[in-house]
Protein backbone atom coordinates (compact mmCIF):
# COMPACT_ATOMS: atom_id res chain seq x y z
CA UNK A 1 0.00 0.00 0.00
CA UNK A 2 0.96 3.33 -1.00
CA UNK A 3 -0.23 5.42 1.96
CA UNK A 4 2.71 8.24 1.41
CA UNK A 5 -0.02 9.29 -1.94
CA UNK A 6 -2.47 10.50 1.16
CA UNK A 7 -1.43 14.24 1.22
CA UNK A 8 -1.03 15.10 -2.08
CA UNK A 9 -3.67 16.77 -3.71
CA UNK A 10 -6.73 14.80 -6.55
CA UNK A 11 -5.31 14.28 -9.50
CA UNK A 12 -9.11 13.61 -10.78
CA UNK A 13 -11.98 14.58 -8.93
CA UNK A 14 -15.53 13.07 -9.91
CA UNK A 15 -18.57 15.23 -8.55
CA UNK A 16 -22.03 14.15 -8.77
CA UNK A 17 -21.58 12.11 -11.91
CA UNK A 18 -24.76 11.17 -13.45
CA UNK A 19 -25.07 9.38 -16.84
CA UNK A 20 -28.52 8.65 -18.13
CA UNK A 21 -28.78 6.09 -21.32
CA UNK A 22 -31.57 6.57 -23.73
CA UNK A 23 -32.84 2.93 -25.82
CA UNK A 24 -35.81 2.65 -27.78
CA UNK A 25 -37.38 5.76 -26.45
CA UNK A 26 -36.55 4.37 -22.49
CA UNK A 27 -33.82 6.99 -20.43
CA UNK A 28 -32.29 4.94 -17.68
CA UNK A 29 -29.90 6.37 -15.29
CA UNK A 30 -26.94 4.15 -15.39
CA UNK A 31 -24.82 5.99 -12.77
CA UNK A 32 -26.38 8.57 -10.10
CA UNK A 33 -24.49 11.05 -8.14
CA UNK A 34 -21.28 9.45 -8.35
CA UNK A 35 -18.03 11.42 -6.08
CA UNK A 36 -14.73 10.47 -5.66
CA UNK A 37 -11.11 11.45 -5.47
CA UNK A 38 -7.95 9.96 -7.05
CA UNK A 39 -4.48 10.76 -6.20
CA UNK A 40 -1.41 10.14 -8.49
CA UNK A 41 0.10 6.59 -7.67
CA UNK A 42 -3.10 5.70 -5.80
CA UNK A 43 -4.60 2.30 -6.87
CA UNK A 44 -8.56 2.18 -6.27
CA UNK A 45 -10.71 -1.64 -6.98
CA UNK A 46 -14.20 -0.57 -8.38
CA UNK A 47 -16.47 -3.21 -7.51
CA UNK A 48 -19.85 -4.00 -8.11
CA UNK A 49 -22.35 -6.56 -9.54
CA UNK A 50 -22.97 -6.66 -13.18
CA UNK A 51 -24.91 -3.63 -13.98
CA UNK A 52 -24.07 -1.39 -11.09
CA UNK A 53 -22.26 1.32 -13.28
CA UNK A 54 -18.73 0.51 -12.88
CA UNK A 55 -18.24 0.58 -16.78
CA UNK A 56 -20.26 3.45 -17.25
CA UNK A 57 -18.47 5.37 -14.62
CA UNK A 58 -15.17 4.98 -16.51
CA UNK A 59 -16.46 5.49 -19.74
CA UNK A 60 -17.62 9.02 -18.45
CA UNK A 61 -14.02 9.30 -17.38
CA UNK A 62 -12.22 8.34 -20.36
CA UNK A 63 -14.75 10.50 -22.79
CA UNK A 64 -15.32 7.19 -24.38
CA UNK A 65 -19.47 6.74 -23.34
CA UNK A 66 -21.43 5.62 -26.60
CA UNK A 67 -23.29 7.46 -28.65
CA UNK A 68 -26.86 6.68 -26.64
CA UNK A 69 -25.64 8.15 -23.25
CA UNK A 70 -25.29 11.58 -22.00
CA UNK A 71 -24.27 12.75 -18.97
CA UNK A 72 -27.04 14.40 -17.08
CA UNK A 73 -25.55 15.56 -14.33
CA UNK A 74 -22.04 16.32 -12.49
CA UNK A 75 -18.65 17.15 -13.41
CA UNK A 76 -14.80 15.42 -13.67
CA UNK A 77 -12.00 17.97 -13.21
CA UNK A 78 -8.64 16.15 -13.61
CA UNK A 79 -5.36 18.17 -12.35
CA UNK A 80 -7.66 20.77 -11.35
CA UNK A 81 -9.58 21.34 -14.78
CA UNK A 82 -12.31 20.66 -15.55
CA UNK A 83 -12.88 17.97 -18.43
CA UNK A 84 -15.62 18.43 -21.60
CA UNK A 85 -16.96 15.24 -20.54
CA UNK A 86 -20.67 16.10 -21.74
CA UNK A 87 -19.22 17.30 -25.42
CA UNK A 88 -18.24 13.93 -27.12
CA UNK A 89 -16.16 16.02 -30.00
CA UNK A 90 -14.30 18.69 -27.37
CA UNK A 91 -13.40 15.34 -25.57
CA UNK A 92 -11.39 14.40 -27.90
CA UNK A 93 -8.29 15.65 -27.26
CA UNK A 94 -8.66 14.21 -24.03
CA UNK A 95 -8.94 10.98 -25.06
CA UNK A 96 -6.41 8.25 -24.32
CA UNK A 97 -4.14 11.10 -23.39
CA UNK A 98 -4.72 11.53 -19.44
CA UNK A 99 -6.44 8.54 -19.10
CA UNK A 100 -6.32 5.36 -20.83
CA UNK A 101 -8.40 1.85 -20.78
CA UNK A 102 -6.98 -1.34 -20.67
CA UNK A 103 -10.46 -3.63 -21.68
CA UNK A 104 -10.54 -7.28 -21.41
CA UNK A 105 -10.58 -9.42 -24.52
CA UNK A 106 -7.36 -8.07 -26.25
CA UNK A 107 -8.28 -10.77 -29.36
CA UNK A 108 -10.93 -8.42 -29.88
CA UNK A 109 -9.65 -4.96 -29.83
CA UNK A 110 -6.56 -5.39 -31.68
CA UNK A 111 -6.16 -5.27 -35.32
CA UNK A 112 -5.96 -8.75 -36.66
CA UNK A 113 -4.09 -7.41 -40.00
CA UNK A 114 -1.70 -5.51 -38.44
CA UNK A 115 1.33 -6.23 -36.89
CA UNK A 116 1.53 -5.11 -33.27
CA UNK A 117 4.42 -2.75 -33.28
CA UNK A 118 2.44 -0.84 -35.74
CA UNK A 119 -0.85 -0.53 -33.59
CA UNK A 120 1.44 0.53 -30.96
CA UNK A 121 3.22 3.12 -32.82
CA UNK A 122 -0.24 4.91 -34.29
CA UNK A 123 -1.68 6.82 -31.16
CA UNK A 124 2.20 8.11 -30.43
CA UNK A 125 2.01 9.43 -34.16
CA UNK A 126 -2.00 10.88 -34.45
CA UNK A 127 -2.40 12.06 -30.31
CA UNK A 128 1.54 12.61 -29.88
CA UNK A 129 2.28 14.14 -33.70
CA UNK A 130 5.77 11.84 -33.70
CA UNK A 131 6.91 10.83 -37.35
CA UNK A 132 6.39 7.83 -37.79
CA UNK A 133 10.35 6.27 -37.33
CA UNK A 134 10.49 7.60 -33.85
CA UNK A 135 6.78 6.45 -33.63
CA UNK A 136 8.02 3.23 -34.16
CA UNK A 137 11.30 3.19 -31.58
CA UNK A 138 8.36 4.47 -28.72
CA UNK A 139 6.35 1.39 -29.39
CA UNK A 140 9.45 -1.10 -29.50
CA UNK A 141 10.54 0.76 -25.77
CA UNK A 142 7.01 0.05 -24.42
CA UNK A 143 6.73 -3.56 -25.47
CA UNK A 144 10.26 -3.74 -23.28
CA UNK A 145 8.56 -1.68 -20.77
CA UNK A 146 5.54 -4.41 -20.44
CA UNK A 147 7.65 -7.31 -20.63
CA UNK A 148 7.46 -8.33 -24.19
CA UNK A 149 11.06 -8.11 -26.73
CA UNK A 150 10.70 -5.22 -29.10
CA UNK A 151 11.73 -7.69 -32.04
CA UNK A 152 8.72 -9.53 -31.37
CA UNK A 153 6.67 -6.20 -32.53
CA UNK A 154 6.51 -8.04 -36.08
CA UNK A 155 4.41 -10.59 -34.88
CA UNK A 156 0.51 -10.49 -35.69
CA UNK A 157 -2.16 -10.43 -33.09
CA UNK A 158 -2.81 -14.15 -33.66
CA UNK A 159 0.48 -14.88 -32.74
CA UNK A 160 0.49 -13.99 -29.31
CA UNK A 161 -0.57 -15.61 -26.24
CA UNK A 162 -3.54 -14.38 -24.46
CA UNK A 163 -1.39 -12.56 -22.27
CA UNK A 164 1.20 -11.08 -24.27
CA UNK A 165 -1.93 -9.66 -26.44
CA UNK A 166 -3.06 -8.11 -23.03
CA UNK A 167 0.76 -6.73 -22.40
CA UNK A 168 0.33 -5.48 -25.54
CA UNK A 169 -3.01 -3.69 -25.15
CA UNK A 170 -1.21 -2.61 -21.73
CA UNK A 171 1.59 -0.93 -24.03
CA UNK A 172 -1.16 0.98 -26.05
CA UNK A 173 -2.87 2.03 -23.53
CA UNK A 174 0.65 3.50 -21.76
CA UNK A 175 1.55 5.47 -25.30
CA UNK A 176 0.66 8.63 -24.98
CA UNK A 177 1.71 9.38 -21.40
CA UNK A 178 -1.24 8.91 -19.10
CA UNK A 179 -1.60 9.72 -15.28
CA UNK A 180 -4.40 6.99 -15.10
CA UNK A 181 -5.15 3.97 -16.29
CA UNK A 182 -8.46 2.38 -16.20
CA UNK A 183 -8.76 -1.41 -16.09
CA UNK A 184 -12.28 -2.69 -17.17
CA UNK A 185 -11.54 -6.41 -15.98
CA UNK A 186 -8.38 -6.56 -17.42
CA UNK A 187 -7.57 -9.93 -16.55
CA UNK A 188 -11.44 -11.64 -16.66
CA UNK A 189 -10.51 -13.60 -20.05
CA UNK A 190 -6.83 -15.25 -18.72
CA UNK A 191 -6.10 -18.37 -16.90
CA UNK A 192 -5.18 -17.87 -13.06
CA UNK A 193 -1.11 -17.80 -13.43
CA UNK A 194 -1.44 -14.81 -16.46
CA UNK A 195 -3.86 -13.01 -14.90
CA UNK A 196 -1.58 -12.99 -11.46
CA UNK A 197 1.34 -12.04 -14.06
CA UNK A 198 -0.92 -9.04 -16.09
CA UNK A 199 -1.85 -7.49 -12.57
CA UNK A 200 1.96 -7.69 -11.02
CA UNK A 201 2.74 -5.63 -14.14
CA UNK A 202 -0.05 -3.52 -13.95
CA UNK A 203 1.48 -2.93 -10.22
CA UNK A 204 4.78 -2.36 -11.53
CA UNK A 205 4.14 0.20 -14.21
CA UNK A 206 2.06 1.71 -11.30
CA UNK A 207 5.58 2.35 -9.29
CA UNK A 208 7.52 2.93 -11.89
CA UNK A 209 5.57 5.71 -13.93
CA UNK A 210 3.44 6.83 -10.96
CA UNK A 211 0.59 5.99 -12.87
CA UNK A 212 -3.33 6.08 -10.79
CA UNK A 213 -4.93 2.86 -11.52
CA UNK A 214 -8.85 2.14 -11.54
CA UNK A 215 -9.52 -1.24 -11.50
CA UNK A 216 -12.89 -2.51 -12.25
CA UNK A 217 -13.72 -5.97 -11.27
CA UNK A 218 -16.52 -8.41 -10.20
CA UNK A 219 -13.12 -10.30 -7.88
CA UNK A 220 -12.50 -8.80 -4.63
CA UNK A 221 -9.04 -11.07 -3.86
CA UNK A 222 -7.89 -8.55 -7.20
CA UNK A 223 -8.74 -5.59 -4.94
CA UNK A 224 -7.18 -6.84 -1.90
CA UNK A 225 -3.89 -7.81 -3.42
CA UNK A 226 -3.50 -5.09 -6.21
CA UNK A 227 -5.08 -2.02 -4.50
CA UNK A 228 -5.01 0.60 -2.11
CA UNK A 229 -8.49 1.61 -1.74
CA UNK A 230 -11.81 -0.17 -2.55
CA UNK A 231 -15.36 1.41 -3.84
CA UNK A 232 -18.26 -0.35 -4.01
CA UNK A 233 -20.63 0.30 -6.45
CA UNK A 234 -24.49 -0.86 -6.45
CA UNK A 235 -27.47 0.17 -8.89
CA UNK A 236 -25.50 3.33 -10.17
CA UNK A 237 -23.87 4.57 -6.94
CA UNK A 238 -20.97 4.14 -4.68
CA UNK A 239 -22.44 2.97 -1.35
CA UNK A 240 -18.74 2.39 0.62
CA UNK A 241 -15.60 3.49 -0.04
CA UNK A 242 -12.33 2.90 1.92
CA UNK A 243 -8.98 1.47 2.25
CA UNK A 244 -9.23 -2.15 1.34
CA UNK A 245 -7.75 -3.07 5.17
CA UNK A 246 -10.40 -1.32 7.03
CA UNK A 247 -13.16 -2.22 4.47
CA UNK A 248 -12.20 -6.26 4.10
CA UNK A 249 -11.75 -6.11 8.29
CA UNK A 250 -14.84 -4.37 8.97
CA UNK A 251 -17.14 -3.61 6.15
CA UNK A 252 -20.04 -1.60 7.46
CA UNK A 253 -22.54 -1.74 4.25
CA UNK A 254 -24.77 -4.94 4.09
CA UNK A 255 -24.49 -5.04 0.59
CA UNK A 256 -20.50 -4.76 1.02
CA UNK A 257 -20.60 -7.49 3.95
CA UNK A 258 -22.45 -10.03 1.74
CA UNK A 259 -20.04 -9.53 -0.93
CA UNK A 260 -17.20 -9.92 1.12
CA UNK A 261 -18.78 -13.04 2.60
CA UNK A 262 -19.53 -14.62 -1.22
CA UNK A 263 -15.46 -15.15 -1.85
CA UNK A 264 -14.57 -18.75 -1.86
CA UNK A 265 -12.37 -19.64 1.16
CA UNK A 266 -11.35 -22.99 1.28
CA UNK A 267 -9.67 -22.53 4.70
CA UNK A 268 -12.99 -22.67 6.27
CA UNK A 269 -14.85 -24.74 3.44
CA UNK A 270 -16.02 -22.24 1.53
CA UNK A 271 -15.21 -23.39 -1.84
CA UNK A 272 -18.11 -21.78 -4.07
CA UNK A 273 -18.94 -18.17 -4.60
CA UNK A 274 -21.88 -17.75 -2.62
CA UNK A 275 -24.21 -15.32 -4.90
CA UNK A 276 -26.21 -12.67 -2.92
CA UNK A 277 -30.09 -13.67 -2.87
CA UNK A 278 -32.09 -11.98 -5.04
CA UNK A 279 -31.68 -9.51 -8.08
CA UNK A 280 -29.83 -6.22 -9.13
CA UNK A 281 -32.95 -3.90 -9.70
CA UNK A 282 -33.85 -2.70 -12.81
CA UNK A 283 -32.58 1.02 -13.62
CA UNK A 284 -35.56 1.73 -15.41
CA UNK A 285 -37.99 1.03 -12.05
CA UNK A 286 -35.37 2.11 -9.50
CA UNK A 287 -36.69 1.03 -6.26
CA UNK A 288 -37.40 3.83 -3.34
CA UNK A 289 -34.99 5.07 -0.55
CA UNK A 290 -31.47 2.44 -0.38
CA UNK A 291 -31.87 0.77 -4.31
CA UNK A 292 -30.65 -2.13 -2.21
CA UNK A 293 -33.22 -2.49 0.76
CA UNK A 294 -35.35 -5.19 -1.06
CA UNK A 295 -32.55 -7.44 -0.70
CA UNK A 296 -30.65 -6.19 2.60
CA UNK A 297 -30.83 -8.57 5.58
CA UNK A 298 -30.86 -5.55 7.74
CA UNK A 299 -33.11 -3.36 5.77
CA UNK A 300 -35.47 -1.00 8.38
CA UNK A 301 -38.55 1.19 7.24
CA UNK A 302 -36.42 4.17 6.47
CA UNK A 303 -34.56 2.15 4.07
CA UNK A 304 -37.61 1.91 1.60
CA UNK A 305 -38.17 5.91 1.73
CA UNK A 306 -34.82 7.69 2.44
CA UNK A 307 -32.00 7.73 0.05
CA UNK A 308 -29.09 7.43 2.46
CA UNK A 309 -26.22 10.01 1.89
CA UNK A 310 -22.69 9.29 3.37
CA UNK A 311 -21.36 9.52 6.34
CA UNK A 312 -17.34 9.57 7.09
CA UNK A 313 -16.20 6.85 9.81
CA UNK A 314 -12.48 7.34 9.95
CA UNK A 315 -10.96 7.46 6.25
CA UNK A 316 -14.18 5.51 4.93
CA UNK A 317 -17.46 6.35 3.74
CA UNK A 318 -20.55 4.76 3.79
CA UNK A 319 -24.00 5.35 2.36
CA UNK A 320 -26.34 3.48 4.61
CA UNK A 321 -29.14 4.04 7.43
CA UNK A 322 -27.40 1.36 9.82
CA UNK A 323 -24.31 3.36 9.68
CA UNK A 324 -25.60 7.41 10.87
CA UNK A 325 -23.86 8.19 13.72
CA UNK A 326 -27.15 9.28 14.98
CA UNK A 327 -28.64 6.27 13.46
CA UNK A 328 -26.37 3.42 15.13
CA UNK A 329 -27.41 4.79 18.47
CA UNK A 330 -31.38 4.30 17.55
CA UNK A 331 -30.56 1.07 16.18
CA UNK A 332 -27.83 -0.07 18.79
CA UNK A 333 -31.07 0.74 21.59
CA UNK A 334 -33.44 -1.20 19.72
CA UNK A 335 -31.20 -4.32 19.58
N1 LIG B 1 -24.86 1.47 -24.35
C1 LIG B 1 -25.80 1.24 -23.45
N2 LIG B 1 -27.11 1.47 -23.75
C2 LIG B 1 -28.08 1.27 -22.83
N3 LIG B 1 -27.85 0.86 -21.57
C3 LIG B 1 -26.57 0.60 -21.23
C4 LIG B 1 -25.49 0.78 -22.14
N4 LIG B 1 -24.32 0.46 -21.50
C5 LIG B 1 -24.68 0.09 -20.25
N5 LIG B 1 -26.02 0.19 -20.09
C6 LIG B 1 -26.77 -0.10 -18.85
O1 LIG B 1 -26.26 0.73 -17.82
C7 LIG B 1 -26.19 0.02 -16.59
C8 LIG B 1 -24.76 0.03 -16.08
O2 LIG B 1 -23.95 -0.74 -16.96
P1 LIG B 1 -22.39 -0.83 -16.80
O3 LIG B 1 -21.86 -1.59 -17.98
O4 LIG B 1 -21.83 0.51 -16.54
O5 LIG B 1 -22.28 -1.72 -15.49
P2 LIG B 1 -21.07 -2.61 -14.98
O6 LIG B 1 -21.11 -2.54 -13.49
O7 LIG B 1 -19.80 -2.20 -15.63
O8 LIG B 1 -21.50 -4.05 -15.47
P3 LIG B 1 -20.57 -5.29 -15.96
O9 LIG B 1 -19.82 -5.74 -14.74
O10 LIG B 1 -21.57 -6.30 -16.44
O11 LIG B 1 -19.70 -4.77 -17.05
C9 LIG B 1 -26.72 -1.40 -16.89
O12 LIG B 1 -28.08 -1.43 -16.53
C10 LIG B 1 -26.56 -1.54 -18.38
O13 LIG B 1 -27.53 -2.39 -18.92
Amino acid sequence: MTGSSQDKAPLLEVSGLSVDYGLKGVSSRAIDSVSFALRAGEAVGLVGESGSGKTTTAMAIAGLLSPNARVSGGQVCYRGNRLPIEDDAAMRPHRWSETSVVFQGAMNALNPVHRIIKQIAEPCMLKLGMPRGEATARAGELLELVGIPADRGAAYPHELSGGMRQRVMIAMALACRPSIIIGDEPTTALDVITQAQILKLLGELRSQLNLALILITHDLSVVAESCDRVMIMYAGRIVEDGTVAEIFAKPKHPYTRLLIDSIPNPANGKKMIRPIPGDPPNLVNRPSGCAFHPRCPSAMGLCATDVPSFDKFGRSRVACHLHRSSQEDKVAAHA
